[in-house]
């Protein structure tokens, strides 16, 4: 059976983190610096604290790679942690307890609900690990999935579209030039990346945070990944969840998705026209996606994250010793991250699309996968 899957492991200031992705086909090429450059891009971002400064994140392979080739058993993939050289003591695995546990809650984090219920006294051994610091991996697992995805003719893009209200103007973005902006923010509107940033330098100031939107597209997706015949085969299903999984991320649409509530059919559904046996639409509504399955037009995921829940201007909330009112504790923290999720969005949509790639195309060897993939994407354009 060929599956993709993916753990991963480490707490935000412990030594490391860790991921296991098993399920690459063998003969994939890897470029080391490919993982590097998107582990870069996260790092990124206007309104991010202190932590970026530290970090320099590189990925190590540990196993499932030689002479630069996948070898199709699990890929061990490792970033060290450097502020683990500040934390040693407070995060060491054995010995006695070392620093003040963290008591005041934090609300719109696992803070409380974690201590509730993994019985703890300490928040901190909760936030080490309900901390984004973990997208980190996810991040380097995507880049791989996005080699092998590019090893095939599909790419997968991001953009941010929307900060603290301010959004990008359609009418200014060159669809080609998505995912190839060396901007600060991934954003492709160089007049709207002004004004967020202006947006950020306020909340600031202001000791606040802001959320926003960004937009994940993937193109050459071939027809029919996914499948109608089960509710969990969906791929829409399987996008909205994996997104959904990336911390502060609360809402995600598919093409129109929200905005299927203002009009009618006959203005929201994509028509289809025909040359010879090649179906097109002129429009993409749908987002590259009818009955949980591929058409073959773009995939287009979007996802709101919230604003950072750590204000520096701390919010009512509770000790969880004294069961007192208290104001939340100010850790250091992002102001804003949206282009920071925007390129774990784009991992997390790159997985799911190998995913389903290694599920019908099969996922032992590259060269398989290429023959299947081809014969397949001959039938379907010619002989249906
Ligand atoms: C890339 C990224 C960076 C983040 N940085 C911070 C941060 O610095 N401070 C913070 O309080 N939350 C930050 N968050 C959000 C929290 O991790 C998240 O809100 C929290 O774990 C609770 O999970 P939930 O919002 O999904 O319910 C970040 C999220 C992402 C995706
Ligand atoms: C470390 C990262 O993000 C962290 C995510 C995060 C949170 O609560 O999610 C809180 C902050 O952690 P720290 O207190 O160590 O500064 C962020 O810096 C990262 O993105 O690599």
């Amino acid at each position: 059976m060929s599956e993709l899957r993916f753990l991963t492991a480490g707490e935000s200031h412990g030594p490391c983190l860790t991921a296991i992705l098993e399920g690459l086909p063998a003969g994939l090429a890897l470029d080391i610096e490919a993982i590097n450059r998107d582990l870069a891009r996260r790092q990124q971002g206007y309104g991010r604290g202190g932590r970026m400064k530290i970090e320099k994140d590189k990925a190590e392979i540990l196993s499932g790679v030689r002479f630069g080739e996948t070898l199709g058993g699990p890929i061990t993939l490792r970033v060290v942690n450097r502020d683990f050289a500040n934390w040693t003591d407070r995060m060491a695995a054995f010995g006695a307890p070392s620093g003040e546990p963290v008591t005041a809650a934090r609300p719109g984090h696992a803070d409380l609900t974690g201590c509730k219920k993994y019985a703890r006294s300490d928040i901190r051994d909760i936030l080490e690990r309900s901390s984004a610091r973990e997208t980190t991996m996810r991040v380097a697992v995507g880049a791989l999935c996005k080699e092998f995805l590019r090893s095939l003719g599909i790419d997968v893009v991001s953009h941010v579209t929307k900060i603290g209200g301010v959004a990008v103007n359609p009418d200014h973005i060159d669809v080609m030039s998505i995912g190839r902006t060396e901007s600060e923010l991934n954003c492709c509107d160089a007049e709207a990346e002004e004004r967020m940033k202006a947006r950020i330098r306020e909340a600031m100031a202001a000791g606040d945070t802001l959320g926003g939107t960004f937009e994940v597209i993937v193109r050459g997706v071939p027809v029919g990944l996914g499948a109608h015949i089960q509710w969990d085969r969906r791929l829409d299903a399987r996008l909205a969840g994996a997104m959904m999984s990336i911390q502060a991320i609360k809402g995600v649409e598919i093409g129109a998705g929200f905005r299927y509530a203002d009009q009618p059919g006959s203005v929201m559904h994509d028509e289809m026209y025909i040359e010879g046996t090649h179906v097109y639409r002129r429009t993409n509504n749908a987002g590259g996606l009818e009955g949980g399955m591929t058409n073959g037009e773009p995939v287009v995921v979007r996802a709101v994250m919230k604003p950072i829940p750590t204000l520096m201007q701390p919010l009512h909330s509770i000790d969880i010793a004294s069961k007192k009112p208290v104001l939340a504790c100010k850790e250091r923290s992002d102001a804003c991250a949206v282009s920071a999720a925007s390129v774990v969005g784009e991992a997390m949509t790159a997985f799911v699309i190998a995913q389903a790639i290694v599920e019908k195309f099969g996922g032992d060897a590259m060269v398989d996968v290429r023959t299947a993939l081809s014969a397949y994407n001959e039938r379907v354009e010619k002989d249906w």
